[in-house]
This record gives C-alpha cells, sequence and structure tokens, in this order.
C-alpha cells in the first residue's frame, strides 16, 4: 500500500466544501511508507483530525463559519524594492496599488498555496491584514477546506497559537508540539507512529501560525539557531527538552520539517525584513467588498424583514456602512443595528459604535456599576487588556477588538471617563492631538512602544470621546459640571492645537484623525486646509474616503477649492468618484487605470457632467512612477488619448486630453528594468508632447537601450533623455548614439555609467556634443 492510498482511504465522508471549487485539489504524490507502519491508526488519526476541525464551527459566539462567512478574496502584495533601506516597516516597503491592479492580483481562498500554472508551489505564505480584517477567520476556514478534502495537498494541517510562547518550561518535543499544543489536533492514540509520517513526508504537512501581536514576534524566532541547538534536534526531535520558542524557531527557520507549507498570519506593522526575505508570497486579507457586506448582513439577520430595514439602515448612514469593509467592524454594527431594534440614532463615528457595543454589552452581561469600576481599576493600573478578559463574561472578539483600539498604553479608564478628571498635559510639541487630551502614559518599564495603528487608532479614539454630540455628553455626564467644564477645556485645547498648526504642518493622517471629533472639529480643519492637498503613501480604506470628502466639502462651503493627490493611496474608485462628485477640486491625481475604469463608469452610466469634470480635472504632470504597472497603465492612458475613445461605446470629449505633457521623474523605487523600458517604448512612441524623459537609475541594460533606440527617432516632441546609472555597456550606448543622429531637435542625451568604457563615451561625446555625462 502506498502513502497515496493512505490519504485516499482518508476522504472523509463530510459534505465537499462550498465555496471553493475542487478542480484546484492536486493528486498527490505516490510515497512509499514502511511496511511496518500501522497504516489504521495513521488514517484514523487524519479523520479524526478532520472531524475535530469541523466541530469547532464557531467564528465567534453565535456566529458559524458554515452560515455566517463570506468568501472574501485575497489580493497579492508586493514589496517596493528599495536598494537602500530594508530596516522600513513593513506596511511602508509594501507597494500600494489601486483598485484595477488589486483586481488583478485577487485570487481565492483555494489558490494560496498555489503559483502561475508550471510554478512551484508556494511553500511560505504571509497573510497580511489588520485588526479584525479577517485573518483568523480565514485560516479557520482553510482549516474547514482542509477538513472537506478541498486541500488534498495537504495530509496533516498544525495551527500553532503564538500565545504559546509563553509557556516557558523546556518540556515539549517536536512530537508533543504538533500532535498536543497545535490546536487542530485530536488526541492521538499513536503519536509515534502519526509523527514518523510526518517526519517521513513534510511535503504534505501544512503548519499555521496565528496569534501573534506583531511581526516582532516572528521576527525574533527568526534569528539564528543555536548551533548546538539545531544538531540536537535534528538528531532527536522526539525528546522533550525544548521550549515552545525554540521549536516554533525551528520550524520557522526550517531546521526541522524543511519541505512543509507555513501559513504565517500577522498584522503588516513593524520590521520584517527577514520574514519577507524567507517569504514566497505576500497576501492581503483586503477586506469586505459592498457586495461582501450586503451578503453578511442578510446571513447575520435571519428574518426577512430585520433584514431588509437593517441594510436600509445601513444604506441610510454612509459613514457606518463604509466602516463595514472591516468584517470586525461590520460584525459590531450588525450588533448594535439588532440591539437598538431601530429605536434609536446610529452611532456617527467609530468611537460611537465601540462606545455602544461595549454599553450593550455590559448592559447586558454585566451588573454595571461593579464592571465599571472594575474595569476602571484594572485598567489604570496597568492591567493587560488580556487579563481582563479572563475575568469578565464579555466576547473575547470584543476584547480583542478594542484591546487593539486601547491597548495597554492608553487604558481603558479612558471610556469610563477617568479622562476627564487628568489635567491637560503640558506641551503641544507634538504633532499629534495626543497630548491634548490624554494623560500621560506611565506604564511599567522596558514596555514596548505603541505601534503606530495603536496610537492612530487611540489618537481617534481620543478626539471622538472628547468631541461626543450634546446629548450623548449630557447623557454621561449629567449634570457633573466639574467633569464637562474639564470635556470643555479640553476641547478647547486640542482646537487651538489645530489653529495653531500652519497650513503646511497638517499631516494627511490627522485630518482623517479629526472627524472622528465630528463635523465641529472638521470644521476647524476645513479652514486650515492647503490648496494642494496629497495624500499620497496614506492608505485610504473606504472609512477615510468618506472622511477625506467629508472635510472637503465642508471646506466647499467655505469657499476652498482643492488640487488633490490621491496616487499610491489604495482609494477606491466608488471613492474616487465620491471625490469627483464635489463641485471644489480644481484637479486631481490618482492611479490612472483607476481614472481610466471610474471614466468608463461614467461613460457607461450616462453621466456625462461628472465625466467630462473627471477628464478635465485629471492630471498627471509630473508623473511619479514607482512601480511597472504605472507604464502600462500610462500606455493604456495613451491609447484612450489617440484613439478619443474609452470603449466601445464612450467617446472621450474632444477637448481634453489634448496635451499630455509629461515628465516622467526617475522611478525611485522599483526598478522598471529592460522590461519596463520594452513596456514603455511603444507608448512613448505615441506622445504628443512629451518634452523631457528621466530615467535615471533603473537598472536598464543594453535590451532596454535598444527599445528606447528603436523609438527615439518618433518622439518628435523629446528634448531631453537621461539614462544615467543604468547598466548601458558600449553596446546599448552606441545604440542610443546612433539614433540620436536621426533626431536633430534633441537639445541632450545624459547616459553615462560606469559599465561603458571611458573610451567608448568619449568617441560618442565627440561625435555628438548633445551627449553629456552630468
Ligand atoms: N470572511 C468573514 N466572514 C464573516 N465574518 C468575518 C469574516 N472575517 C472576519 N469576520 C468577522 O470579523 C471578526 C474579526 O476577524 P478575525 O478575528 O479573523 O480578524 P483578524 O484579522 O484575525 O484580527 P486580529 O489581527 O485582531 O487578530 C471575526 O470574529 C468575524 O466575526
Amino acid at each position: 500500500m502506498t502513502y497515496h492510498d493512505l490519504s485516499n482511504c482518508c476522504v472523509s465522508e463530510a459534505s465537499p466544501c462550498k465555496e471553493s471549487p475542487r478542480p484546484q485539489c492536486q493528486s498527490p504524490p505516490v510515497i512509499d511508507i514502511p511496511r511496518m507502519l500501522p497504516y489504521e491508526s495513521v488514517k484514523d488519526y487524519i479523520q479524526q483530525a478532520k472531524a475535530h476541525m469541523l466541530q469547532s464551527q464557531e467564528m465567534e459566539a453565535d456566529l458559524s463559519l458554515t452560515s455566517h462567512y463570506v468568501d472574501v478574496q485575497l489580493v497579492e502584495r508586493s514589496i517596493l524594492r528599495c536598494a537602500k533601506n530594508t530596516n522600513k516597516s513593513l506596511d511602508k516597503e509594501l507597494a500600494i496599488v489601486g483598485d484595477a491592479e488589486r483586481q488583478k492580483s485577487s485570487l481565492g481562498r483555494s489558490q494560496i498555496f498555489e503559483g502561475p500554472t508550471e510554478a512551484k508551489p508556494k511553500r511560505t505564505v504571509l497573510l497580511l491584514g489588520n485588526a479584525s480584517m479577517g485573518k483568523t477567520t480565514l485560516i479557520k476556514k482553510l482549516c474547514h477546506d482542509w477538513s472537506n478534502d478541498c486541500l488534498p495537498q495537504f495530509d496533516f494541517v498544525f495551527l500553532l497559537d503564538g500565545k504559546a510562547l509563553s509557556l516557558n518550561e523546556p518540556t515539549f518535543s517536536l512530537q508533543t508540539l504538533l500532535l498536543e499544543l497545535s490546536s487542530s489536533a485530536p488526541y492521538c492514540l499513536d503519536p509515534n507512529s502519526v509523527f514518523t509520517q510526518v517526519l517521513a513526508a513534510p511535503k504534505r504537512v501544512l503548519i499555521i501560525f496565528d496569534g501573534f501581536e506583531e511581526l516582532r514576534d516572528y521576527e525574533v524566532l527568526l534569528q539564528t539557531q543555536e548551533k548546538d541547538l539545531a544538531t540536537s534536534l535534528l538528531k532527536d526531535s522526539k525528546k522533550q527538552i525544548y521550549t515552545v520558542r525554540q521549536l516554533y524557531s525551528a520550524i520557522l527557520q526550517r531546521v526541522v520539517l524543511p519541505g512543509c507549507t507555513l501559513l504565517i498570519s500577522t498584522r503588516p506593522r513593524g520590521n520584517a525584513s527577514q520574514l519577507l526575505r524567507r517569504s514566497d508570497r505576500l497576501l492581503e486579507v483586503c477586506g469586505f467588498t459592498s457586495t461582501d457586506v450586503e451578503t453578511y448582513v442578510s446571513q447575520y439577520f435571519t428574518d426577512p424583514a430585520l433584514k431588509a430595514s437593517a441594510m436600509d439602515r445601513l444604506k441610510n448612514s454612509s459613514y457606518l456602512l463604509s466602516l463595514c469593509w472591516n468584517p470586525g467592524l461590520c460584525r459590531l454594527v450588525c450588533l448594535v443595528i439588532e440591539q437598538s431594534k431601530g429605536s434609536d440614532d446610529l452611532p456617527r463615528t467609530l468611537t460611537g459604535l465601540c462606545r455602544q457595543v461595549l454599553w450593550l454589552k455590559m448592559e447586558c452581561e454585566c451588573r454595571r456599576a461593579q464592571t465599571c469600576d472594575k474595569l476602571s481599576s484594572l485598567a489604570w493600573e496597568g492591567h493587560k487588556f488580556f487579563s481582563l478578559s479572563l475575568s469578565l463574561p464579555l466576547p473575547l472578539f470584543l476584547f480583542r477588538f478594542l484591546c487593539v483600539i486601547l491597548t495597554d498604553f492608553l487604558s481603558l479608564a479612558l471610556w469610563f471617563s477617568l479622562y476627564l478628571t487628568f489635567p491637560l498635559s503640558r506641551t503641544v510639541a507634538e504633532r499629534t492631538f495626543l497630548p491634548q487630551v490624554l494623560p500621560s502614559p506611565s506604564g511599567p518599564r522596558g514596555r514596548r512602544r505603541p505601534q503606530r495603528e495603536e496610537l492612530e487608532l487611540t489618537q481617534r479614539f481620543a478626539i471622538g470621546l472628547l468631541f461626543p454630540s450634546r446629548t450623548q455628553l449630557q447623557r454621561h455626564l449629567g449634570s457633573d459640571v466639574l467633569s464637562k467644564d474639564t470635556v470643555l477645556a479640553k476641547r478647547v485645547s486640542v482646537t487651538q492645537h489645530l489653529e495653531g498648526h500652519c497650513n503646511a504642518d497638517l499631516s494627511p493622517a490627522q485630518i482623517l484623525d479629526v472627524y472622528s471629533g465630528g463635523m465641529r472639529l472638521a470644521g476647524h480643519l476645513a479652514r486650515k486646509l492647503p490648496e494642494v492637498l496629497t495624500f499620497r503613501g496614506v492608505p485610504l480604506g473606504p472609512p477615510d474616503a468618506f472622511v477625506v470628502r467629508k472635510v472637503l466639502e465642508q471646506a466647499g462651503a467655505e469657499g476652498k477649492r482643492f488640487c488633490l493627490g490621491l496616487e499610491d493611496t489604495g482609494i477606491q474608485i466608488a471613492g474616487l468618484r465620491a471625490m469627483m462628485e464635489l463641485s471644489n477640486i480644481n484637479t486631481y491625481r490618482a492611479c490612472i487605470a483607476d481614472v481610466i475604469n471610474l471614466w468608463e463608469e461614467l461613460g457607461q452610466s450616462g453621466e456625462e457632467g461628472l465625466l467630462e469634470g473627471a477628464v478635465s480635472k485629471f492630471k498627471i504632470n509630473p508623473l511619479k512612477a514607482t512601480q511597472v504597472c504605472h507604464i502600462e497603465h500610462l500606455a493604456k492612458l495613451v491609447s484612450i488619448h489617440m484613439q478619443r475613445r474609452l470603449s466601445h461605446s464612450v467617446c472621450v470629449p474632444s477637448n481634453v486630453l489634448e496635451c499630455i505633457y509629461l515628465f516622467l521623474t526617475h522611478y525611485l523605487k522599483n526598478k522598471i528594468g529592460d522590461r519596463g523600458a520594452e513596456q514603455l517604448a511603444p507608448a512613448l512612441k505615441t506622445l504628443p508632447s512629451l518634452h523631457r524623459l528621466s530615467l535615471y537609475s533603473n537598472a536598464i541594460s543594453d535590451g532596454g537601450a535598444e527599445s528606447l533606440a528603436a523609438v527615439l527617432s518618433h518622439m518628435t516632441s523629446l528634448t531631453d533623455l537621461d539614462v544615467k546609472f543604468n547598466k548601458l555597456t558600449d553596446v546599448g550606448a552606441q545604440s542610443l548614439g546612433a539614433s540620436l543622429k536621426n533626431c536633430p531637435w534633441m537639445k541632450s542625451l545624459r547616459m553615462w555609467n560606469e559599465c561603458i568604457p571611458y573610451g567608448v563615451f568619449e568617441r560618442l561625446q565627440q561625435q555628438d556634443h548633445r551627449i553629456l555625462s552630468q
């Protein structure tokens, strides 16, 4: 009997998974298994493991995977290649792509471990996603898929939790770790046989790491293993003498089970250079689309009447609807809608939402006064949030979510009005609002510094708490005049701080923060906004885009107009459209492909006024292309320009796109290389108004130079070309030099680099004085 047979025997009776089509299933390799192995016990174990996973249906209390899971798409992310600085935090290293690119690189659950056809399977997959975007839920669903035989390439799936790192005793072996500590493992009757099989065919093993708080935890585990430890592990992985940390580290470093597949989930914060080097694929859970939100709501509310009214209420509450992009928040929104039973107004801010959820939970499950006291005092003493979750019957998810928001840095006391009793802190030196609203952090020494995500959220919450509506203020503080005065004083301080900023000081993130203070605070901000407002590099998810629009709208009411920069923000097309609906936008810049898609959408829906505005206000000069895809988008734009039509049915108004004046600045991060130059060349040929082109330091070698040389004589408006510090040798340089002879209109060609022999360069310069070295 071969292992193939064994695997086939294990097909469970459970129904096949619904969402993932089975054709993805590959036939497992045929592996001979030693005769003496008791097949039955291994086979039984696999069956039990599958059944065990199928039993853990819960996403969280009362919500099951089978009835409430929404099948979300994943997006393949890439890293900006930047030679100089590899020590950046991961979110800064990830290339931000537009909506169109995201669609192109999206994939389903069943494709996570597969590359393009013929490519090798992905052995180390990093699953990224911000707080409560659905990483753990996706992992649970994957485990279900495996139980339903939808991941036939794996015989074993082990789910390892970051929290197990707190087990410090050196009493584990690789065998006990996998068969006893993995949360997916059932009780094993014959651990030796199972473990022998795991060791015999590691390629058919999937190990999932989830539940780590941050990237740093992984990075520490990737520090080089002590030699003795590695040798000892390789000699005998059954000895129960290792700590969980040592074993995790050995798996991640592939000292043990080298051929297995690893799925590592994490939030994209902090430095991840080691992890990145070892990963074959970066995937991101990108949250719910608007259709996903509708699916979620319809699954959440089983009563048809409630379902319809919930969706109506949500649609009337645009900000809450935009928050539902985050699945965890979507769940909270549904909870609030469910509990409010149509009576109350829905919350208008994130702070309002979380406050209401907490309040609801406390009303339901705790004796309020006692719990408030307890929470406040525990939090103020600096206890970790997790310790609270042990002592209170609130759902773990809620705690985890609040934990992200509040963290140990900002104590829970903030929620319970303790913040009112603290004096304003002294300086306004920092460019955040935190000093204005919060007591100084006073946690024990040596604690990690709060991450940016936590600070941002904390800041938004702090502002949200300081600017509740009048009714809320009255409800929470009643006749407590002293507290009311403190709130008002802090509000004044924040407002003054905001007004004290000169325009250039305002960071895009601050604009997003301010909205949590409601429209009153947004009004102060609106007055201060600079005319050229750029968000480049700040990810704008749906709620952020909503906020930006609101603030711009408010500023418009005061007569302000803007030139809006939305490149590298990842804003969705719906968000872009919302900006176009504003009448106070002079010009805007955004991802070219998304802009074209928006034009198409507007053209197809016959919204000619909006289309005209969206086309005429679009600005690309100067274009800062940082990824190869930017060049493809440019080519698409050029083709629209030449054909004067968007799609079959949509023409571009004749007076626009007349003059694409283009100045491609050098490609700062991604090197376009020969491939990029090749793609760029045909597009360049058709640009009527390209005067200067800089492809400085772009890893272009002779192949790319040939492509450029071939189109140079067609670029009749080009006066200056800069291809300095590339990799051209004498071949590429001579080819460009020869082409220059056919371009009498050109003024300069800069192409020096150290791969061109000095003599060759000098001769070319003598032949044509327009060839410059600097
Ligand atoms: N695909 C989904 N379908 C339905 N609900 C989902 C989905 N993804 C997430 N949720 C809901 O959002 C909640 C939070 O998701 P989850 O715990 O998976 O996030 P996470 O990314 O692991 O967060 P963290 O980084 O905080 O650990 C889940 O408990 C569930 O209610």
